[in-house]
C-alpha cells in the first residue's frame, strides 16, 4: 500500500506543531521521522492513526483520499500503530489481549479468543516471533510485549505500520531482534514508517529518512550520510556525538553503599550485597542489561525501595534513616526511570512540575502561600536553560512532547545544590542536541565537585560518561571498571561479557582472546 500525507497541518493553540508536511510511504518501504524533541513527529503519526483531525491536509492511501475519525477508521484501512507506551493490559493473556477490538464473531466471544489464538500462532511462526499466546502480558520482557502489540497490528491486516520510538525500553539484543523482524515485514510487503532518535538505527535499517525540524519537514537524507550528518540536519546545528570531558579530579568517597540489598515482596533478591563507592567529582556509570536490579538499586537511594538490609552513607549520614522527602531535603537529586510515573504529575502545569520538590521553600513559598509568580519566572528560566519546547509554562505538561517532559525532570532534578546526584536514562528519548546538553550538565556537576551515578543500558552513553563503570547483573555487582586504568580504552566486548555474567578478569580474557581471534582472521583473509 503507498501511503501519502499531503500537506497536513494540526494546530495547538497557537502553535503550529505540523505546518504543511509532505510525506509519502512507498509499499514495503521503511521510512524513518527524524527530529529533534517537539518537531512534530508523534502529533503527525496521530493524525495518520486517526487519533488526531487535521486542521488541514490530506492522507492518500495507493492515491485516493482518505478520511479517519477515529484510529478504527485507520486500523481498517490497513494501519497499525505500537505506541511507545503499551496499551496493553497487564492481566490478559497474549491472545486476549489480541481479540481485544476485534468484532464479536461468536457466542461470549468464544471464538474470537479462539481465532486470536490462531492468528498469533500463525504471525509468530511466519516471523519467527516466538510469543506464546497463553503467556500473561506481566509475565513477558518489555520486548516481547513490544512484538504482541506489532502481532495486534498484524492480526487485523495492517500494510503500513506506525513504530513509534520503539527501541528506547529495548536492550540491545531485543532491538537487534526488532531490526530483523523489522526486515521480514518489509520482505513481506509491509511498509514502517519508524520515529527514533538512536541514528545508528536510522542509518543500519531505513531505506528513506525524512526529517522534520518546528513542525516542517526540512528535507530528506540517505541512509548513507553520516551519524554527525544526520545529527546536524536534524537540530539545526553541529553536535558532538561524543562527551567532552577533562580526566577527572575526584576528591575523597562522598556516597557509599554497604552490603545493600533488596527483596521484592514475594521474596526475589532484586538487588543482592552490593557494595560501592563514589566519590566527590567522579561519575559512577551503573551498566547492565536492563532488569538486572538497577532500577531497584537507585530506587533504593531515594528510598522509593525498601532497603532489607545493607547501610548508605552520604558524607557519613545514613540515609536508610531519612524519608524519601528528607532525601531530597538534603540534596539528592533523582531522575527516575520512568519519568510518566515517577518523574511528573501529568495534571499538573510545567511550572508546577519544575519546582514538586521545593514549592514550599524560599523563594517559591513564604509561610502557607505560593509565589505563582517565583513560580512562573523559575519555570521561564529552567525551560530557557534546558531549551524546554512549550506553549505556556502554565500549560498541563501533558501537552509536552515526550522528550520535553523528560528535559523538566532534568532541569528540576540538576538544578538544585546538589551532594549527590542520581540518574536513571537520563536521556532516554532526548534528541542528539538535548543529549549533548545533558551530558555537558553532568560533567559539569561531577567537576563542582558532586558525586554521580549515572544508570544506563545505553553503552555508548556510559562510555562517554563514566570515569568508572559498575556492572550489574542478577542484583549484583560483576566488577568495577576503572575507566582511566583501562589502556587504550575499555573494551566493549569486555563490558558486554560482565553484562553476561562473566567475572571482570575471565571478561578482560576472553575480550582479548576475542579480538586476536579476529585479527588473525583478518590477517589470514588478507593474505591469498
Ligand atoms: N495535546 C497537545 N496540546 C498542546 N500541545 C501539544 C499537544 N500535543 C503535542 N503538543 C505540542 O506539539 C509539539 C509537537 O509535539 P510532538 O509530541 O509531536 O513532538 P515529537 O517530535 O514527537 O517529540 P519527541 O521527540 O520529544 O517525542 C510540541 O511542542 C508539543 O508540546
Amino acid at each position: 500500500m503507498k501511503l501519502e500525507l499531503r500537506g497536513i497541518t494540526k494546530v495547538f493553540g497557537p502553535l503550529v506543531a505540523n505546518d504543511h508536511i509532505d510525506l509519502v510511504v512507498e509499499p514495503g518501504e521503511i521510512h524513518a521521522l527524524l527530529g529533534e524533541n517537539g518537531a512534530g513527529k508523534s502529533t503527525l503519526m496521530n493524525v495518520l492513526y486517526g487519533l488526531y483531525d487535521p486542521d488541514d491536509g490530506q492522507i492518500l492511501l495507493d492515491d485516493r483520499p482518505v478520511t479517519f475519525k477515529g484510529p478504527g477508521d485507520a486500523v481498517a484501512a490497513g494501519i497499525g500503530m505500537v505506541h511507545q507506551h503499551f496499551m496493553l493490559v497487564p492481566v490478559f493473556t497474549v491472545a486476549e489481549s489480541v481479540a481485544l477490538g476485534y468484532e464479536p464473531t461468536g457466542p461470549a466471544g468464544a471464538l474470537k479468543l479462539d481465532e486470536a489464538r490462531r492468528r498469533v500462532a500463525e504471525i509468530s511462526e511466519r516471523f519467527g516471533f516466538d510469543v506464546d499466546p497463553d503467556a500473561l502480558i506481566e509475565d513477558l520482557p518489555v520486548g516481547v510485549q513490544q512484538r504482541v502489540e506489532i502481532i495486534k497490528a498484524l492480526s487485523r491486516d495492517a500494510q503500513t505500520l506506525i513504530l513509534d520510538e520503539p527501541t528506547a525500553v529495548l536492550t540491545p539484543q531485543e532491538t537487534d531482534e526488532l531490526i530483523g523482524i523489522m526486515r521480514e515485514l518489509k520482505e513481506a510487503g509491509t511498509s514502517i514508517v519508524f520515529i527514533t532518535h538512536k541514528l545508528r538505527e536510522v542509518r543500519a535499517i531505513a531505506d528513506r529518512i525524512t526529517v522534520i525540524r518546528r513542525g516542517k519537514v526540512v528535507g530528506e537524507a540517505s541512509p548513507t550520510s553520516t551519524e554527525t550528518e544526520l545529527a546536524s540536519l536534524m537540530v539545526g546545528r553541529s553536535v558532538s556525538l561524543t562527551v567532552d570531558k577533562e580526566p577527572a579530579q575526584p576528591g575523597e568517597p562522598a556516597f557509599s553503599v554497604e552490603n545493600l540489598s533488596v527483596v521484592s515482596p514475594t521474596g526475589t533478591v532484586l538487588v543482592d550485597d552490593v557494595s560501592f563507592e563514589v566519590r566527590s567529582g567522579e561519575i559512577l556509570c551503573i551498566a547492565g542489561v536492563q532488569g538486572n536490579g538497577q532500577t531497584e538499586l537507585a530506587e533504593a537511594i531515594l528510598g522509593l525501595e525498601e532497603a532489607d538490609s545493607g547501610r548508605m552513607l552520604l558524607d557519613g549520614e545514613d540515609l536508610l534513616r531519612l524519608s524519601v522527602r528528607e532525601r531530597l531535603r538534603a540534596g539528592l537529586g533523582f531522575v527516575p526511570e520512568d519519568r510518566s510515573t515517577d518523574g511528573v504529575i501529568s495534571s499538573f502545569t510545567i511550572a508546577e512540575n519544575l519546582v514538586l520538590d521545593i514549592y514550599d521553600t524560599e523563594p517559591f513559598a513564604r509561610g502557607i502561600t505560593m509565589s505563582p509568580a517565583k513560580v512562573a519566572a523559575n519555570a521561564t528560566h529552567r525551560a530557557e536553560e534546558f531549551d524546554v519546547r512549550y506553549t505556556d509554562v502554565q500549560d498541563p505538561i501533558s501537552t509536552l512532547s515526550g522528550g520535553n517532559a523528560q528535559k523538566v525532570v532534568l532541569a528540576r532534578e540538576m538544578s538544585r545544590p546538589l551532594r549527590l546526584l542520581v540518574a536513571s536514562q537520563p536521556t532516554r528519548g532526548l534528541d542528539v542536541g538535548s543529549i549533548e546538553f545533558v551530558h555537558k550538565r553532568v560533567v559539569r556537576e561531577r567537576d563542582q565537585g558532586t558525586p554521580c551515578i549515572i544508570v544506563s543500558t545505553e553503552l555508548d552513553e556510559v562510555l562517554g560518561l563514566a570515569d568508572r563503570i559498575a556492572v550489574m547483573y542478577r542484583g549484583r555487582i560483576v566488577g568495577i571498571v576503572d575507566v582511566a586504568a583501562e589502556e587504550g580504552g575499555v573494551d566493549r566486548d569486555m563490558l558486554g561479557l560482565m553484562m553476561a555474567g562473566v567475572p571482570m578478569d575471565e571478561a578482560r580474557a576472553q575480550a582479548a582472546e576475542h579480538h586476536s581471534v579476529l585479527g588473525q582472521a583478518d590477517l589470514e583473509e588478507e593474505t591469498p
